[in-house]
């Protein structure tokens, strides 16, 4: 299967490295210029990598992987429409759209074509284009579909492992951006490991309710896509999220061109939250935190002081 992926962002350009070494890969990037990658700083692409600004040339390709930012998905696949249909397509972003409240793959599905599939799971773009051993969630309704990617997709270093639930691959990865935030908060301001460790406990448990309110399955959440990238992300310095919310509790600045998937996703969450009346108080707090809705220490407040209750 000849592969093409739409995004030469460090994912889409980690994830084109890895392909190569199984066969020739198009990558396709907007305004892209030359052989380098600037958000993969350091990273050469190996020659049967084709890079190019002309999206005409992933046309050929079998199957598209689609590395774009989650809220720039949906305009993109509108714009795209008829050179996405017709071929099996994989959603490598994370995140809930912050102007329809839904996933990666839903987005897809508008566009009528065989089932979208999502890739996602514990992995630093950074690792994988250096070759280093990852493990990643190919979730996609249609198992027929998803046996085919998984075995064009996996690599001797790079192992997916595979799953029908793409409702809790999805939110998985969506939720642990917003965790990751939080996470960075806690330790940016200097409340402590432990109180990091509560957080992500307690983060855990509100993906798992939000997903299993959308039909996931519990067992999803507590895989690489759930609780492999939720470790991953709240605990490492390479995370963005986790290095925004570092700079949010300490009170630094941010450069705002990086990608931080977990801001807008979850203002998305704390929407369908309030919506559905879901208790989701890390991601609301996260949300109106991120807004400058509140501040550090009435977040904190508000979380220490909600009634106690079962675990
Ligand atoms: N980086 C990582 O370690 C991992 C990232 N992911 C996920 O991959 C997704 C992409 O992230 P990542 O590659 O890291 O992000 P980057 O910021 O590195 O790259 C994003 C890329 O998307 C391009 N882009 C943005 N908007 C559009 C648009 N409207 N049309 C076309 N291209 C666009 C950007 O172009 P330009 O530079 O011109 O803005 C850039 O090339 C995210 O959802 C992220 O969560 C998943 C696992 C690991
Ligand atoms: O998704 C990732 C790791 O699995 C990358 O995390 P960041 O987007 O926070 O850098």
């Amino acid at each position: 299967m000849k592969i093409a992926v739409l995004g030469a962002g460090a994912f889409g350009a980690a994830l084109a490295i890895s392909l190569a070494a199984k066969g020739p890969v198009t990558l396709w990037g907007r305004g892209q210029q030359g052989r380098t990658v600037r958000r993969l700083p350091g990273i050469m692409l190996p020659d049967n990598v084709s890079i190019t600004a002309e999206i005409a040339e992933t046309d050929e390709a079998d199957a598209l992987l689609l590395s774009l930012p989650m809220q720039a998905l949906a305009g993109f696949a509108a714009e795209q429409a008829s050179r996405l249909r017709d071929r099996p397509l994989v959603a490598c972003c994370k995140g809930v759209d912050l102007l329809s409240g839904l996933g990666p793959v839903e987005i897809l599905q508008k566009l009528g074509g065989p089932a979208p599939a999502v890739l996602t799971g514990p992995s630093f773009a950074a690792d994988i284009a250096r070759g280093l051993p990852t493990a990643l969630t190919l979730a996609c309704a249609d198992d027929t579909l998803g046996e085919s990617l998984q075995a064009t997709l996996s690599t001797p270093v790079l192992r997916l492992y595979r799953t029908t639930d793409y409702i809790g691959a999805e939110i998985g990865g969506a939720l642990k951006n917003v965790m990751a935030i939080a996470a960075g908060v806690v330790i940016g301001a200097g409340l402590g490991d432990s109180a990091r460790a509560a957080l992500m406990t307690r983060g855990y448990a509100e993906m798992q309710r939000f997903a299993l309110a959308r039909g996931a399955r519990a067992e999803t959440l507590g895989g690489l896509s759930g609780l492999g990238d939720l470790v991953l992300t709240c605990t490492s310095d390479l995370s963005r999220n986790f290095r925004f919310g570092h700079a949010l509790g300490a009170g630094q600045a941010f450069d705002s061109d990086t990608t931080v998937e977990g801001a807008a996703t979850a203002k998305a969450v704390a929407q369908i939250a309030r919506a559905e009346a879901l208790d989701m108080p890390i991601s609301t707090m996260v949300a109106a935190l991120v807004d400058g809705k509140v501040t550090l220490a009435d977040a904190m407040q508000s979380l220490l002081t909600r009634p106690l209750k079962q675990e």
